[in-house]
């Protein structure tokens, strides 16, 4: 019934992909649920083929139903015509002038997060944070080894602050008040929380969910699919409310994603066949927000750990860092930031090793071939440079394998080394994949908040290491594994029913 599925459950996300690559090659065939077929396509010109030809390799109308509930009508879920026009509106609102004009924002948000986190540190009546965390606390802080926090808790609270900010200039303050923020960032939390502790029943319920026999019937009356469309209609009347209060105003002020999108929309050089509906406008605020927030967050907790489980990779970047920025008052620029070069190698490294996004799916639109860089074996023995896919077959794309695999980093494709970035092989540099790791995925369907997420991600991480040193706890006491709840989250293996963390200690750096 749940075919290979079980499998793939009881490990870490990726692991088991890894062993069935490391043994059958770039395309493996495995069973999904009722006896359907999938191809995990891990080869780099496969997945360069599929995604670069996206509107022949649509994603899964079942899953863009399922995953419409949760996010609306939005660039994330639209496909082909559609997904093009919205696609026009919602680019220009992502380049670099627009990324550039965010930078203080985020900026500012780092320096909150920063005085949270000291405070935290001294003590002064922050709220408890997680039971983990809570107990490790007493014993670390007598023997005056630094203070433990749950650093996944504090950075998605910060990016949830940042997307409200600079999606539609509104102060969702979760890092002040968290859960008893607004009511924005309490049912995003809710939701998230829900994801992580859905029951065997509820998952079977939303893989059946997706296929397409439910059309028509979506969404099924689940708990999370009610908290999913609770979460939306949140959303949607904020932001409905935003977008009646600029057309009254009749000026429509570029200062936020909101109203550069609806200034794309409502250019009076657009003809009406092109323009959004206000359901696919509100869409994309949704969209945005999910998008933008737990893929950046997660990306920094997995940062931080990899730098705390390498001390000296750690001070050579805070080195870097401090060498550059001497005053801590002037606000890191756009331009500035990405031109710290171990910044940049640190950044592709994590996002290599652990992309937020683990995989995707895709289906061809017909029958056809897919080119493989490297011959499989087929069931038959013979060796093949090209599979043949029918259209509908679930094909899918694995971030996480391709990032992984020796056969193209190398032996070491396992290990923390940001520097490998300075001499890639040419395996990775001959991919086709642009920026060599798969995080953002390539083609017309690529990540548009990349720029936006690698300028928040620095200028938020050059914030904490420039006041805190951050050090794992010991393997005894924290040992961290992952799980998938949309994006790849950290967990303390024996402490998964307290749901996804990443403690580690801290402690202030003491400037010279
Ligand atoms: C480290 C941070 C991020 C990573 C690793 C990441 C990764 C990805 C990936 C892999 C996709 C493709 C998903 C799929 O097709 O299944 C995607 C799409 C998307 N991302 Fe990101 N993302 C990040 C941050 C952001 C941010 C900050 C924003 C916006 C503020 C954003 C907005 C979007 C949108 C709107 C799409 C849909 C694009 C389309 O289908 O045309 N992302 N992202």
């Amino acid at each position: 019934m749940m075919g290979n599925l079980p499998e793939l459950q009881e490990q870490d996300p990726g692991v088991k992909q890894m062993e069935w690559t490391d043994k059958y090659g770039g395309v493996v065939s495995y069973r999904g649920m009722i006896g359907t077929r999938r191809l995990l396509v891990s080869d780099p010109k496969a997945l360069q083929h599929v995604l670069m030809n996206s509107y022949n390799f649509p994603k899964p109308a079942g899953l863009r139903a399922a995953l419409a509930n949760i996010l609306g009508e939005g660039v994330l879920t639209a496909e082909g015509h559609k997904h093009k026009i919205q696609r026009k509106m919602v680019n220009p609102t992502f380049n670099n002038a627009s990324v550039r004009q965010f930078t203080p924002v985020f900026n500012r948000h780092a320096r909150a997060l920063v005085k949270a986190v000291d405070e935290l540190y001294h003590n002064k009546d922050h709220e408890a944070l997680s039971p983990a965390t809570d107990r490790l606390q007493g014993a670390f802080r007598k023997r005056n080894l630094g203070t433990v926090i749950d650093v996944l808790h504090w950075t998605s609270r910060t990016t949830l602050d940042v997307i409200g900010e600079t999606a539609f200039s509104y102060d969702l303050a979760a890092l002040k008040s968290g859960e008893n923020g607004t009511a924005i960032a309490a049912s995003f939390n809710k939701m998230m929380t829900h994801v992580g502790e859905l029951t065997i029943k509820e998952r079977a319920l939303l893989h059946i969910e997706q296929f397409s026999f439910f059309d028509g019937h979506r969404p099924l009356k689940t708990s999370f699919n009610k908290s999913a469309i609770d979460t939306q209609k949140t959303v949607e009347d904020v932001a409905g409310r935003m977008i009646d209060e600029q057309k009254k105003a009749q000026v429509v002020e570029e200062s936020d994603l909101l109203s550069g999108i609806l200034a794309c929309n409502e250019d009076p050089k657009v003809p009406a066949s092109q323009r959004m509906s206000r359901r696919e406008v509100l869409g994309q605020l949704t969209t945005l927000i999910l998008a933008g927030h737990e893929t950046t967050s997660t990306s920094l907790t997995w940062t931080l750990w990899a730098l705390a489980t390498h001390p000296e990779i750690q001070t050579r970047l805070r080195d870097e860092i401090k060498d550059f920025w001497c005053d801590v008052d002037d606000d890191l620029l756009f331009d500035e930031i990405h031109e710290l070069e171990y910044l940049d190698r640190v950044t592709s490294e994590t996002l290599r090793l652990h992309p937020p996004v683990h995989s995707t799916n895709r289906e061809p639109a017909k029958d056809g071939y897919i080119p493989l860089s490297k011959p499989i074996r087929q069931a038959d023995g013979t060796l093949t440079d090209r599979v043949l896919v029918s259209k509908g077959q679930p094909l899918i794309l694995s971030v996480v394998v391709y990032n992984r695999r020796k056969d193209i980093w190398g032996e070491d494709a396992m290990e923390f080394k940001p520097d490998r970035w300075l001499n890639l092989p040419e395996a990775v540099t001959k991919s086709g994949i642009p920026g060599g790791h798969l995080a953002f995925i390539s083609g017309p369907r690529n990540c548009v908040g990349s720029k936006f997420a690698l300028t928040e991600f620095k200028v938020i991480l050059a914030h904490l290491l420039r006041r805190f040193e951050f050090m794992p706890l010991p393997e005894d006491l924290v040992d961290i594994s992952s799980k998938q709840i949309i994006v790849t989250r950290p967990r303390v293996k024996g402490l998964e029913s307290e749901g996804t963390q990443m403690p580690l200690l801290i402690k202030p750096i003491k400037e010279a």
